[in-house]
């Protein structure tokens, strides 16, 4: 199927109603490409983090951008989408020179163009993460293979704190023990520990998103016998002490509730966090300790720290 590329180059204040106006127009999916989000520094923000290209970005403002079916009346309906965006004028927002070009797309091109960059990649001794689509035979009958659709949730689970986490956790899960993974994402490092022999994860994450992309992954691979996944903040969900607690979350957060996290790790469990950006790793560490933990390890990848951390027996 033929699609058409339908861009407004406008301002920011415009965004949120020239989107309506495509919303409505029959728009299937929009997308904003705004010049800010380029300049913006990155190293504190956490979540899906991949590298900017700075031809996708204007220069100054804002693109909206919009996909149009080549079966719609397109002519006709991209006059009424001019006429309704210059209209916001009259209602005092700022549409700037008010730039619209179409360019013709096809389907596979925007839809699916962004998987030929996510390959089989290895990210640890015996984890290798492997798009859904590829086929991949492992390498050694050691190896442990995590499928996961990057297109559901928080990236294809290479961000170095991910492979940091993985790495933590195949050193230190046994078989049989127990593992809460707070802020599953995906659901990646909940499989990981199952893959490695987990008996019961409990998984958590406060985004009902990411709990549904986490189930889905979790079947994908084949393990909700041995992880369940919940929806809640932090451990509220959480009833008793795991032998494992993995958190791949925020520096900030992390130290907000180091505490806690004491009390769900059993005597003599490990306690394996990332999401540390290496400027807050002494804070992070201070903090962990002052609760009672043992620092056992330090892991450091690009700008990135996880903490393998016990608590004493
Ligand atoms: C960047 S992801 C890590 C995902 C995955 N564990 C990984 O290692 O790739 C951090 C996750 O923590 C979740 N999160 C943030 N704050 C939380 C909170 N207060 N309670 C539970 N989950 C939280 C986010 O929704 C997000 O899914």
């Amino acid at each position: 199927m033929k699609w058409s590329e339908l861009s407004i180059h406008t301002k920011n204040e415009a965004v949120e109603a020239i989107s309506n106006i495509l919303h409505e127009a029959g728009a299937s999916g929009v997308v904003i490409e705004d010049s800010a989000e380029f300049a913006k520094p990155r190293e504190d923000q956490y979540g899906e983090i991949y590298a900017l290209n700075e031809e996708d970005f204007p220069k100054d403002g804002v693109i909206v951008k919009a996909y149009l079916p080549e079966s719609s009346f397109l002519n006709e309906t991209v006059e009424e989408i001019k006429a309704a965006v210059t209209n916001l004028t009259n209602f005092n927002i700022d549409i700037g020179e008010n730039i619209v070009s179409i360019v013709e797309v096809n389907e596979e091109d925007w839809a699916t163009a962004w998987k030929q960059y996510y390959h089989p990649v290895k990210i640890s001794e015996r984890f290798t993460i492997v798009p859904t689509w590829e086929d991949y035979t492992p390498v050694s009958t050691d190896e442990l293979i995590i499928e996961l659709d990057p297109g559901m949730a928080f990236g294809t689970g290479t961000h170095p704190t991910t492979v940091m986490c993985l790495q933590g956790l195949e050193k230190v899960i046994r078989e049989d023990d127990t593992v809460i993974d707070i802020g599953t994402g995906s659901g990646v490092l909940s499989i990981g520990a199952a893959l490695l022999g987990a008996k019961s994860v409990h998984a958590l994450d406060l985004d009902e998103v990411a709990v549904r992309a986490a189930q889905e992954n979790i079947a994908l691979n084949k393990v909700e016998d041995q992880v369940a996944v919940f929806h809640g903040n932090l451990l509220d969900t959480v009833k008793e002490p795991a032998d494992v607690v993995v958190a791949n979350i925020l520096a900030e957060i992390i130290m907000s509730f180091t505490d806690d996290a004491y009390t769900i790790v059993k005597p003599g469990g490990l306690y394996v966090t990332s999401g540390i950006i290496a400027a807050k790793r002494d804070d992070v560490k201070a903090a962990l300790v002052a609760s009672g933990f043992i620092i056992e390890e330090v892991l450091l990848m690009e700008d990135w720290v996880a903490i393998i951390a016990r608590r004493p027996q």
